[in-house]
């Protein structure tokens, strides 16, 4: 493990690093009387995703070489890290998309095949069909599955009925903001009830204040569904305003360089980020960061 520099173990308590788990999230996400919501009270399972030995190397490339870590259900969590380092590269390993050279991956000790996993892409464009109307991208992974028409509508009935969306689904993508599309990618990937949602840079193309809206929006899908979620960002303000955890990646080969608990109310606010505690936390990202960053 290769923790380091406790800043003030009172502002940072609670810490922990590679291969650790802590204590974790809620059945569901419980909404106190002034809205934000509360710590899980209990339920969730304190190590969910297993990660073991992972290795995945591109040629003479290593970027991952015996990587071990385990992760909390339901709980949301950033990836960050210098460039280059191998975020994405997690993702994809661990969601299936990219096979590894060596290790394993389990959730709650089922196989990647036997988990309910989704996947949001940085690039909406590309990733929704623009012959389909939103809604007919939304339930695009209904019919896959095999689901009667009848249910198929069911279950998007079920999915917006959940969250206020103010976007015409009859409207075929091109019709609709980045924002919005990038809304219904994110729908898409719910419609299946996933056990973890992946989520790659999903706002760096969207403009500033669209990206401040989707990230309200995002954690309202999170309160709402307790979806256990990874979130890969280059921004560090968007990596500790939307996280339980902030996992902080070594340059490669990569390790774990420290995760980081976000101890602050849900939901957060553009005013939570000029929260002193916010700032501490953020501040203290950033010097391991730094210290991973620089060049050796
Ligand atoms: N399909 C691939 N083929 C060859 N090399 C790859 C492939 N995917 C990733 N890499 C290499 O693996 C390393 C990690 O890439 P990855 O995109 O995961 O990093 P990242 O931390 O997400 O990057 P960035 O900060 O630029 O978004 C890089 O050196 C990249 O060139």
């Amino acid at each position: 493990m290769n923790v380091t520099a406790m800043l003030n173990a009172r502002k940072h308590t609670g810490r922990t690093g590679e291969g650790d788990a802590t204590p974790v999230a809620p059945s569901s996400r419980q909404q106190a009387a002034d809205g934000t919501a509360t710590p899980p009270a209990s339920g969730k399972r304190q190590t969910f995703i297993t990660i073991e030995g992972l290795s995945k190397s591109f040629g003479r490339d290593v970027v991952y070489r015996d990587f071990t870590l385990s992760l909390p259900e339901g709980k949301m969590i950033s990836v960050f890290g210098p460039n280059g380092c191998g975020k994405s590269t997690l993702i994809n390993l661990i969601s299936g998309l990219m096979p590894f050279d060596a290790g394993r991956v389990l959730y709650d000790g089922k196989t990647i095949a036997q988990t309910r996993i989704s996947y949001v892409f940085q690039n909406y464009r590309e990733a929704l069909f623009p012959w389909f109307r939103s809604i007919d991208n939304i339930r695009y992974p209904l019919k896959i599955m095999g689901l009667k028409r009848r249910e198929q509508d069911a279950r998007i009935e079920e999915l917006l009925a959940d969250f206020e969306i103010n976007i015409d689904l009859n409207a075929y993508p091109y019709q609709l903001s980045g924002g919005q599309q990038q809304t219904v990618s994110i729908l898409r990937a719910l419609v299946t009830d996933p056990e973890v949602l992946f989520l790659d840079e999903p706002f760096s193309a969207l403009d500033y204040e669209m990206t401040l809206s989707m990230r309200e929006q995002l954690q309202k899908i999170f309160l709402k569904t307790g979806t256990t979620m990874l979130l890969v960002s280059h921004d560090l303000e968007e990596a500790v305003q939307l996280a339980d955890k902030v996992l902080l990646l070594t340059r490669r080969p990569t390790r774990v360089a420290e995760i980081v608990d976000i101890d602050l109310a849900w939901p957060r606010g553009t005013e939570a980020v000029a929260d002193p505690h916010f700032v501490d936390l953020k501040s203290h990202c950033l010097k391991v960061f730094q210290r991973e960053a620089a060049v050796r």
